[in-house]
């Protein structure tokens, strides 16, 4: 966790501004998504030099976006980016994810917070690989299917019709395929460097509003549970010399004011937690008397240390019932390779790594019923985490290895936590060594150990999944 100073804090989303969030007008959290380079940050920073204009925005130049003092403060270039903007009708909350697939880690927390997206797809090169995942990622995240806008960028450097509308073609398919109304979806061709330079408005400066008219008027607002108990996870923690911890992120569900005393659950080994008073609340630099659920927020956290909070923490009231756990019961899909997933399974007892709201775990997987869930097939599981985490039914995750998405899921069934005798390492290893007898052959041999796939060099060869990695090196 960073350390940093009060004149510091100013300048980050965390209380000790002076201005007052005025609340005239509903919010909604957006963001830009798609593949690196195609304009996703040209794009935002365009928005806010049209809505500059009537005043719904402060001018935020490309550098400062892209290259953020903040983010400098922060050391974390390669964070999704939060800034804010209004139109006559809505306040929103824009968050810009980086397209780098190494970056991903950032965009599944930036995108946890995301109710709506602009899929910004470059005309001079179509739908690409982190196009697919950022639409996957949208899906798992819960970006309701009303709430999605596809922005065709860089129109300026492909002037024919045609082209232009087998691109088009091409990401309504793409739409389609994770389950996006992409029939109906709005498609805008536009140039936002155009807009950005004040070129040629029919693609540039028009475009842009075309795009903000859909975020006004076609994009839903999701029921906010104000009334159920608030539930907050955090982002990224810093600690202030002076003043205690902030923890920065959106306010799921329920209400939080200044004075609740709250408590930090998961992320720990053993379940421990630590409790809190809430003395300051802050949104974009501005004091916030209420926070409601949708909000971004940094919350100071009074007389906590560096060690209790994590990225990852759940704020909760104090006497809430919620029990963190690190065994869980799941429904998981594993992702075809043209999905953008691996081409190898995922196999009884691999440690995998788990991402779910903004925290993740290591996880070993015992699949129910299989020995392994091929690319394409879904299966019931039992994860085993590295750490207690809050985790509730129906809370989505995704797993991933090195810079791949490769299987997602939804949590069923909250188990109680792990033993001691279960977490020994000695006893995951008998396991491991039951699963080889059972199934006749070694698939953690020297290959697997290194973590790369199982081997499946010396089993039965009629075994489906050995079959996945014939003809590969
Ligand atoms: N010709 C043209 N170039 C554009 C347009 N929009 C963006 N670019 C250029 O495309 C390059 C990438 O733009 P960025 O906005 O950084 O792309 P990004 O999607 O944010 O990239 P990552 O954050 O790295 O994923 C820059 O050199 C932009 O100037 C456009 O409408 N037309
Ligand atoms: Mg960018």
């Amino acid at each position: 966790m960073q350390q940093v100073s009060l004149l510091q804090a100013r300048h980050l989303a965390v209380p000790g501004g002076k201005a007052v969030f005025k609340r005239d007008k509903p919010h909604l959290n957006v963001g830009t998504i798609g593949h690196v380079d195609h304009g996703k940050t040209t794009l935002t920073s365009a928005i806010t030099k049209v809505l500059a204009t009537s005043k719904g925005a402060k001018y935020r130049k490309y550098e400062d976006i892209d290259n953020a003092p903040e983010e400098k403060a922060r050391g974390i270039t390669i964070n999704a980016f939060h800034l804010e903007y209004e139109t006559a009708k809505r306040h929103y909350a824009h968050i810009d994810c980086p397209g780098h697939a190494d970056y991903i880690k950032n965009m599944i927390t930036g995108a946890a917070q995301m109710e709506g997206a602009i899929l910004v797809v470059a005309a001079t090169d179509g739908p690409m690989p982190q196009t697919k995942e950022h639409l996957l990622l949208a899906r798992q995240v819960g970006v309701p299917l009303e709430n999605i806008v596809v922005f065709m960028n860089k129109v300026d450097e492909v002037p024919d019709a045609e082209t232009r509308e087998l691109v088009e073609m091409d990401i309504r398919e793409q739409l389609n395929e994770f389950g996006y109304p992409g029939d109906t979806c709005p498609v805008i061709f536009g140039s936002a460097l155009c807009a950005l330079e004040g070129k040629q408005p029919e693609i540039g400066e028009e475009a842009v509003k075309q795009l903000l008219d859909v975020l006004d008027n076609k994009f839903v607002i999701p029921e906010r549970k104000v009334n159920e108990e608030p539930m907050f996870a955090a982002e990224h923690v810093y600690s202030i010399v002076g003043r205690g911890t902030v923890i920065t992120g959106k306010l799921e569900r329920g209400i939080l004011k200044r004075g609740d005393k709250i408590e930090i659950v998961g992320g720990t080994k053993d379940g421990t937690t630590v409790k809190s008073t809430i003395s300051g609340l802050e949104s974009f630099r501005k004091t916030v008397d209420q926070a409601e659920p949708g909000d971004q927020l940094g919350v100071l956290l009074r007389g906590l240390g560096p060690k209790d909070v994590r990225r990852g923490c759940v704020l909760l009231p104090q006497g809430h019932k919620h029990k963190v756990t690190d065994k869980v019961k799941a429904q998981l899909y594993v992702l075809k390779e043209s999905e953008g997933g691996a081409k190898t399974p995922i196999a009884n007892y691999f440690s995998e790594h788990v991402f779910s709201l903004t925290w993740d775990s290591g996880a070993s997987v015992k699949i129910v019923g299989k020995d392994f869930v091929m690319p394409g097939e879904s299966a019931e599981v039992e994860l085993s985490l590295n750490s207690q985490m809050f985790i509730e039914p129906q809370q989505r995750f995704t797993i991933r290895k090195g810079a791949k998405t490769i299987g997602t899921g939804v949590f069923t069934d909250v188990l109680p936590p792990l033993t001691n005798e279960e977490k020994d390492p000695k006893s995951k290893k008998k396991l491991m060594k039951a699963e080889m007898e059972r199934l006749g052959f070694n698939p953690y041999g020297e290959l697997a150990e290194k973590r790369l796939k199982p081997d499946f060099s010396n089993s039965p060869k009629d075994n489906p999944a050995a079959k996945a990695f014939e003809g590969q090196p």
